[in-house]
């Protein structure tokens, strides 16, 4: 058994102080797991957009000081009383949507969307409503019941899936966001079909795990919607057919996607989080079956609009949380995809950073020079 086991344990964690301010690597105390928690000994954590968003001050729920991070990988350093589905020593991906199995939306096939721990979630605090980190005398908040970029970090055990202990954590910690998401956002939420034109807005980690998703599902067509050109080879890479520029034209998007594509793209995605192009995703949507899907995380307050007549006419608006999966359930088959090389992951990994590095991979993010930075801890 583990010397600390029971113990506070003191290690390095980038620490959010406050929004718009770069992150601080701290040393920080962590709580040992209570009942139903999980201690994890995060060994890799992908930098999600929605990182970004929430130190930027875009999320109404963002709390600081915070330890951010939600796509990590790691080993369960100990667990809480009561706690069954998971021991030390057992590879894990924290979940930011968990599985219960026994709420009204776990019970539900028609959601992903476990509500059991949402509440205290959202406030940046475990499922009894206190944190189990502190730095320098002052507590800090959780960060959408994962805070990974800390070398060690509590869950709810309903928010930890076991992986296979072959799978490398530096790459499959990408499948606790950005590649899942993506990916099952095309097949599940959407549920693409052979022979379908798609659109995507958006060609960072979201948008290109859409493209797989769309490729897997048998779509012949696949446009992909950037304002950085740069983009196109690796979404070609990825399964892209075509690729448009808005830049490159004088008039709405949309229309020029409906004349392109006879009336319409059958499914298409919003993934980077601007109300404009939510409304150009939609409105590229063929007349009378066309299924457009946000995942894009717009900031507070923001709101979409379209004329009611496109709705009216057939186009349908949805949107995504984590691609849709059941989280407990799917992760581990997820991995289990990547390990038989059916699903691509490496290829999403741009750039590997030290911890105190981590500010780096923030801008690698905004400057487009990334797909994903993975943080190793
Ligand atoms: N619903 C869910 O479950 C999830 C939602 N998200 C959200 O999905 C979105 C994408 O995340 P992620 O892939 O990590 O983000 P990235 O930053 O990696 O990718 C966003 C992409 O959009 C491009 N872009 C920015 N503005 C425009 C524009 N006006 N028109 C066309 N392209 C544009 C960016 O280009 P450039 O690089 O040149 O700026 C970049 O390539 C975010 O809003 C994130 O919060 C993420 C995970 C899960
Ligand atoms: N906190 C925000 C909402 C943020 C949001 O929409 N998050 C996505 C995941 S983004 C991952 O990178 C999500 O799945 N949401 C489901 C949920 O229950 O939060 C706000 O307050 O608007
Ligand atoms: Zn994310
Ligand atoms: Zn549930």
């Amino acid at each position: 058994m583990s010397d600390t086991v029971g113990k506070t344990i003191t290690c390095k964690a980038a620490v959010a102080w406050e929004a718009k301010k770069p992150l601080v690597t701290e040393t920080i105390e962590v709580e040992p797991p209570r009942a139903g928690e999980v201690r994890i000994k995060i060994l890799a954590t992908g930098v999600c957009h929605t990182d970004a968003y929430t130190l930027d001050g875009f999320d109404s729920e963002g709390a600081f000081p915070v330890v951010l991070g939600h796509e990590g990988g790691g080993i369960v350093e100990s667990v809480g009383e009561g706690v069954t589905s998971v021991k030390t020593g057992d590879h894990v991906i924290p979940l930011y949507i968990p599985q219960c199995y026994d709420c009204k939306f776990c019970t539900s096939k028609k959601t992903n969307l476990c509500s059991k721990i949402r509440a205290t979630q959202g406030k940046g605090v475990m499922p009894d409503g206190t944190s189990r980190f502190r730095c320098n005398g002052k507590q800090l908040f959780h960060f959408m019941g994962c805070s990974t970029f800390s070398e060690y970090t509590v869950v709810a055990e309903i928010s930890v899936s076991k992986v296979d202990e072959k799978a490398p954590l530096e790459k499959v910690c990408l499948l606790g966001c950005g590649i899942s998401t993506g990916y099952g956002a095309a097949l599940n939420s959407a549920g693409v079909e052979s022979g379908s034109t798609c659109a995507v807005w958006g060609l960072g980690a979201v948008g290109l795990a859409v493209i797989m998703g769309c490729k897997k599902a048998g779509a012949t067509r696949i446009i992909g919607v950037d304002i950085n050109s740069a983009k196109f080879k690796v979404a070609e890479d990825f399964g892209c057919t075509e690729f448009i520029n808005p830049k490159d034209y004088d008039k709405p998007i949309q229309e020029v996607i409906v004349e392109k594509t006879d009336g319409g793209c059958d499914y298409t995605f919003e993934c980077i989080g601007n109300i404009g192009t939510m409304r150009a995703a939609l409105e590229s949507c063929h007349k009378g079956w066309g299924v457009s899907t946000i995942i894009g995380v717009a900031g507070a307050g923001q709101e979409i609009s379209t004329k009611p007549f496109q709705l009216v006419t057939g186009r349908v608006w949805k949107g995504s949380a984590f691609g849709g999966w059941k989280s407990r359930d799917s992760v581990p088959k997820l991995v289990d995809e990547y390990m038989r090389k059916e699903l691509k992951v490496d290829e999403f990994v741009s750039f590997t950073l030290p911890l105190d590095k981590i500010n780096e991979a923030f801008d690698y993010m905004h400057s487009g020079k990334s797909i994903r930075s993975v943080v190793k801890l």
